[in-house]
């Protein structure tokens, strides 16, 4: 970017203040990250005055694009009420009311602030009720930043080249057993010798910290029967495949039903709010209903309720968005034909990856080739086009992205892709 005068001004003062100069890791952009100081529907506008198309939505909750106009009203109406009780409200039940008709595995769920907890205590009620001590994961899938999931981690942890994280106990993460996305057999084979020890698979069910990842045809259906046969639980990350892939999420599209749901990003249209939800007999076991404990000061604050709530009605209102955004992302796909590489799509969900064939799993992922990607990631925000600054970070598009931004994002793919 030409004009970035001020940007790095502000990077070299925020290296001195905090680690990387940012408030997660995925945002170094290097040399430095341009400074956003507005974001109005499919657009964003850096510090140094430049306006850029915004293909990251915040790294996926905003479907409806910036500052969506009845979620900012429901916002700013419950800032006139005050903005934190420690009490129930009313919002919490309207919400908890969408999430449970839109999801038939969600029979009761429980509101918290970020998708990192929402996944840390999905799988410590996964352990309360099955008695069990460990979890499997998928190699490459990404929960969010606490221990038992900082172990061949996806998005920023791979970008950065450190799937685990230092300061993790290998006593915690012995717990935590890894299988490969898109693999029966590793599956089959790990239940078989140690079913009795695992308590929950966790996964996301379309890989999007890594990607897009899509699941082969009748996979997701194949891990739900080779779980429920060992009695282990089946967490369905859909933080951001939670109204991302279309209401009810991966689980209503791929028609399988986990016994837990993590939600986040979408729900909380823009602000902090995150969910876990499931069947009544394992949701009873969260205090104060039972043993397994979680609390939160700020779970379910009420502005994010008043904004997921707004949120969550008018992407109920035009549900058409759905069909118009894969239509939009099948037209960026078809601009990248017999291009080097190859284009991976699921709704509003893209990503060309500089791999010959789309990848099934992490090890797949990480063949692709990073210096060709930042090589067309500069090429791309030189055109004023911001994609999510690593290849193994999903794109997003929202309904604020007109058909002529459409018609734009296909030919800088296709030109860029070219040169
Ligand atoms: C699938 C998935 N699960 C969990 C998380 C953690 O969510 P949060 O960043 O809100 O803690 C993320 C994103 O960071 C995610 O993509
Ligand atoms: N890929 C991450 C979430 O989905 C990116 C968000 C972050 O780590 O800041």
């Amino acid at each position: 970017m030409n004009n970035c005068e001020k940007s790095r001004e502000y990077y070299t003062t925020a290296r001195e203040l905090m680690p990387g100069g940012v408030s997660s890791p995925v945002r170094a952009i290097q040399p430095h990250p341009f400074y956003t100081v507005r974001g109005v529907g499919s657009r964003i506008y850096t510090a140094d005055g430049t306006e850029l198309i915004d293909c990251c939505g915040a790294y996926g909750p905003l479907i409806l694009g910036h500052a969506c106009k009845p979620v900012g009203d429901a916002i700013s109406s419950a800032l006139s009420d005050g903005w934190l009780y420690g009490t129930p409200t009313p919002a919490e039940i309207d919400l908890a009311q969408i999430l449970i008709a839109d999801h038939p595995s969600i029979e009761m769920v429980r509101f918290v602030t970020t998708g990192s907890e929402a996944t840390m205590v999905a799988i410590r009620l996964a352990r309360g009720y099955t008695g069990k001590s460990d979890i499997i994961k998928t190699e490459g899938g990404f929960h969010g930043a606490h221990d038992g999931v900082l172990v061949q981690a996806g998005s920023g942890c791979t970008t950065l080249g450190q799937p685990d994280s230092a300061g993790v106990l290998s006593d915690i993460v012995r717990h935590t057993r890894q299988v490969p996305y898109n693999d029966t057999e590793s599956l089959v084979s790990l239940v078989e010798t140690s079913g009795d020890e695992i308590a929950a698979m966790i996964l996301e069910p379309v890989m999007g910290n890594i990607g897009p990842v899509l699941p082969k045809p009748g996979y997701l259906q194949e891990v739900r029967k080779i779980t429920a046969e060992h009695d282990i639980l089946l967490i369905f990350d859909e933080v951001i495949t939670g109204y991302r892939v279309g209401i009810g999420g991966a689980q209503k599209l791929f028609g399988v039903t986990p016994d837990i749901t993590t939600l986040g990003k979408i729900i909380g249209g823009g602000l902090p709010l995150s969910a876990f939800g499931g069947k009544r007999k394992i949701m009873e076991l969260i205090a104060p209903a039972g043993p397994v404990y979680q609390a939160g000061t700020f779970s379910g604050n009420p502005l994010s309720l008043a904004a997921g709530v707004a949120a969550l009605r008018e992407i109920h209102a035009r549900k058409e968005m759905y069909t118009h955004l894969d239509k939009a992302t099948t037209v960026i796909g078809e601009s990248c034909q017999g291009k080097a590489g190859s284009f991976v799509k699921l709704g509003s969900m893209f990503k060309f990856f500089f791999r010959s064939s789309p990848p099934e799993n992490y090890a797949q992922a990480k063949e692709s080739d990073t210096i060709k990607f930042r090589a067309f990631w500069e090429k791309m925000l030189e055109k004023g086009i911001f994609l999510p600054p690593s290849q193994f970070e999903t794109n997003f598009l929202s309904a604020a992205h007109s058909d002529s931004d459409v018609e734009y994002l296909s030919s800088a793919y296709a030109s860029c892709l070219s040169a």
